[in-house]
């Protein structure tokens, strides 16, 4: 891999390897862009099958955030940690407390918080070394796990992308398959559940899937048969990349609305959904609610105030939608303006991002 090369392509600003021989921490920092503030996103934690799917994941993920926090109105950039490993047997507290030493490291450059294979109890140990971490403990004055918030968000952009489709933003009565339902999606079936939609669930890990079942009457099917049920919205609540040339003719929903980060494959799915007239609520756009609600850690925590932004993510979603309307373009391209427009403004007004004492963090105990 051309590491550079990969860099120069979406113009990163920095990649940060990370090695603790004691600990077995092998992490890498992507910094895509600081031109609206820090750099703010999660560590995740995976098996990744080479170094290089790593080094992808990281980079895609990391310029995904800078776009989600620019159009959720965050004065921050966008940056994302994977740690190499599996998170059900290589974790311990030398680990995280070494990584939190790395982020230290950056002064400031880059915060971290949760993202799939990491916990409340994770960011913990790395606040033991860095202030530069979100998503702590409520008793360090926190906002704790961002799941349930990023779950209500998908909640409310989807019922905004449901009522493009059905002319009404009722999910009463609809079917909607979910794939995935750990931390986030189990929330947000919660939410559908309430509202009387009838669930389809799948997922690798058979205890969450039990979960669903009993707790919200849902079905279950196999993994790979969750593109080709007869629902009405599609949640993909798992991984990326789902959004590919042997999913999409499989899909029957007229609605794709779900928490994953980088749910297209490549941009040309984004195209291929548009052509068949599926309302796709982008990824970026609609699982904002976690990094809107760790983000006002920075503000001194306010749960109130962050869930009433993170409702607000209905209006984004339909902002999108009429955008995409409006120039006739995908719903992932109209999204895609919408940030790059904030950040276009805000690069006149400021460049790259300095340390400026501005934000609270190291006011918290
Ligand atoms: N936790 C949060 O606040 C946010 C999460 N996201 C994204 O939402 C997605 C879900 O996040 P979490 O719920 O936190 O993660 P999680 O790890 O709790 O849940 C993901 C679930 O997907 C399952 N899964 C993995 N591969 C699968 C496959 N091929 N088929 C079916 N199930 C599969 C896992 O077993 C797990 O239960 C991720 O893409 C994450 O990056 C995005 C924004 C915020
Ligand atoms: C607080 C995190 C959930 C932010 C993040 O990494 C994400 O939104 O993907």
């Amino acid at each position: 891999m051309e590491i550079f090369k990969s860099l120069e392509k979406y113009d990163y600003e920095q990649l940060v390897f990370c090695q603790d021989e004691t600990s077995g921490l092998k992490a890498i920092i992507a910094i895509h862009d600081t031109t609206l503030g820090p750099a703010l996103g999660g560590a995740r934690m995976w098996t990744y099958a080479t170094e290089e799917d790593a080094i992808v994941d990281a980079l895609r993920l990391a310029r995904g955030m800078t776009y989600k926090n620019a159009a959720a109105g965050l004065n921050l950039g966008g940056g994302k940690t994977v740690i190499i490993g599996d998170p059900l047997k290589d974790k311990n507290e030398e680990m995280f407390r070494a990584f939190g030493r790395f982020i230290q490291g950056l002064n400031g450059r880059y915060i971290t918080a949760e993202d799939v294979g990491t916990t409340v109890a994770d960011m913990d140990m790395i606040h033991t070394e860095t202030d530069y971490v979100t998503g702590i403990s409520p008793e360090f004055g926190s906002s704790g796990n961002p799941s349930p918030v990023t779950a209500y968000g998908v909640y409310r952009g989807m019922k905004a992308a449901a009522k493009e489709a059905f002319g009404t933003d009722s999910l009463e009565g609809r079917t909607i398959s979910v794939q995935g339902v750990g931390n986030v999606a189990y929330t947000l079936c919660k939410y559908l559940h309430e509202e009387g939609a009838r669930l389809i669930v799948t997922d690798i890990n058979k205890s969450a899937v039990e979960r669903a079942v009993n707790d919200f009457g849902a079905i279950a099917v196999e993994a790979d048969e969750i593109y080709s049920q007869e629902a009405d919205i599609f949640a993909p609540c798992a991984l990326g990349a789902i959004i590919n040339d042997e999913t999409i003719p499989q899909l029957k929903a007229r609605v794709i609305a779900g928490s994953a980060n980088n749910q297209l494959k490549e941009e040309r799915h984004g195209d291929l959904i548009h052509e068949l007239g599926i309302v796709y609520a982008p990824d970026y756009i609609i699982n904002a609610g976690g990094v809107i609600n760790v983000a006002d850690e920075l503000n001194g925590y306010s749960h109130e105030r962050a869930m009433k932004k993170v409702e607000a993510l209905y209006d984004t979603i339909e902002k999108v939608i009429s955008i995409s309307k409006r120039d006739g373009i995908p719903t992932y391209i109209a999204a895609d303006r919408l940030a790059e427009e904030r950040i276009a403004r805000m690069a006149k007004s400021r460049g790259q991002f300095l340390q400026n004492g501005k934000h609270s963090l190291s006011s918290r105990g």
